[in-house]
C-alpha cells in the first residue's frame, strides 16, 4: 500500500514526514494554497529520507515547464491533474520521467475513460473534481484495475478507501489543521494503514 502526503510547503512538514515515511511525498506546482517556489522545492526534495519518493503536481501546464521543474529537482513523479493526453504522457515517458496521472472521477462511465490510461501511465489516480463532496469510494469501487485513490480521505474515514484494496492513498487537505500539515493527523494515517497491512497478511 502506498501512501502519499500531498500539499508540502515548508521544511518543518518534510520533517514530520521523515519520521512517519510516507512512501510519497508531493510538491504542488499548479494553482493552490500549497503551491510551492520552485526553490523551496528544491529544499524540500533535499531534505527528505532517500527512501521517500518525490512527486510534483502539475494541471494543464505547459509541458516545457514541467520537464524544466522535474529535471530541476530530480523528481521521482511527475503527476498530472489536468487534461493531458496521451501525447502529452507519452513525451515525459520517452524523456524517462515516471508518471502518475490524475483523472477526477464522479460517476461510473469516468472509470472507463480512466482505465485507458493505465497503458501509458505508472499509475492512475482517481480523485473527485476540486469542490465536490462526492463519495468517491462509491465510483471507485467499479474500477477493474489498479488505481492509487485520493478525494477527501481523513484520518476518520480513511477506513472505507483502504477496504477498496487500491494501489495507494494520497492525502492532501485531509491531513492539515488551519491551513498547515499536522504531524498528529498524518500519523493517524500511518497508523490505520499499518493496522489494515497487518489484517491483510492474517487474512491471506
Ligand atoms: O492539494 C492540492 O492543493 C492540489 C491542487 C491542485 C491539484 C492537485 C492537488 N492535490 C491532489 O489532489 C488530490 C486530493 O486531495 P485532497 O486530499 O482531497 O485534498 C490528491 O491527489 C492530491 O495529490
Amino acid at each position: 500500500m502506498i501512501v502519499k502526503f500531498c500539499g508540502l510547503k515548508r521544511l518543518d512538514d518534510v520533517e514530520m514526514c521523515n519520521k512517519l515515511q510516507p512512501d510519497m511525498i508531493g510538491l504542488i506546482f499548479a494553482p493552490s494554497p500549497r503551491k510551492v517556489e520552485k526553490d523551496l522545492a528544491k529544499d524540500i526534495v533535499l531534505a527528505k529520507s532517500p527512501s521517500i519518493k518525490s512527486v510534483g503536481v502539475f494541471k494543464d501546464q505547459n509541458i516545457s515547464e514541467v520537464i524544466e521543474i522535474a529535471t530541476y529537482l530530480q523528481l521521482d513523479f511527475v503527476q498530472l491533474h489536468g487534461k493531458e493526453d496521451y501525447e502529452y504522457i507519452k513525451h515525459l515517458k520517452d524523456l524517462g520521467f515516471r508518471v502518475i496521472k490524475a483523472i477526477e472521477v464522479e460517476r461510473q462511465e469516468d472509470i472507463k475513460r480512466a482505465k485507458r490510461y493505465t497503458e501509458i501511465a505508472d499509475f492512475v489516480l482517481l480523485d473527485r473534481p476540486k469542490g465536490s463532496s462526492i463519495d468517491i469510494t462509491e465510483v471507485a469501487k467499479f474500477a477493474d484495475f489498479a488505481y492509487i485513490i485520493a478525494g477527501g480521505i481523513t484520518p476518520e474515514n480513511v477506513d472505507k478507501y483502504l477496504n477498496l484494496n487500491p494501489v495507494g492513498i494520497d492525502i492532501s487537505s485531509g491531513i492539515e489543521t488551519d491551513g498547515f500539515k499536522d504531524f498528529a493527523k498524518m500519523k493517524k494515517i500511518i497508523d490505520k494503514v499499518n493496522k489494515y497491512k497487518v489484517g491483510e497478511t492474517k487474512n491471506g
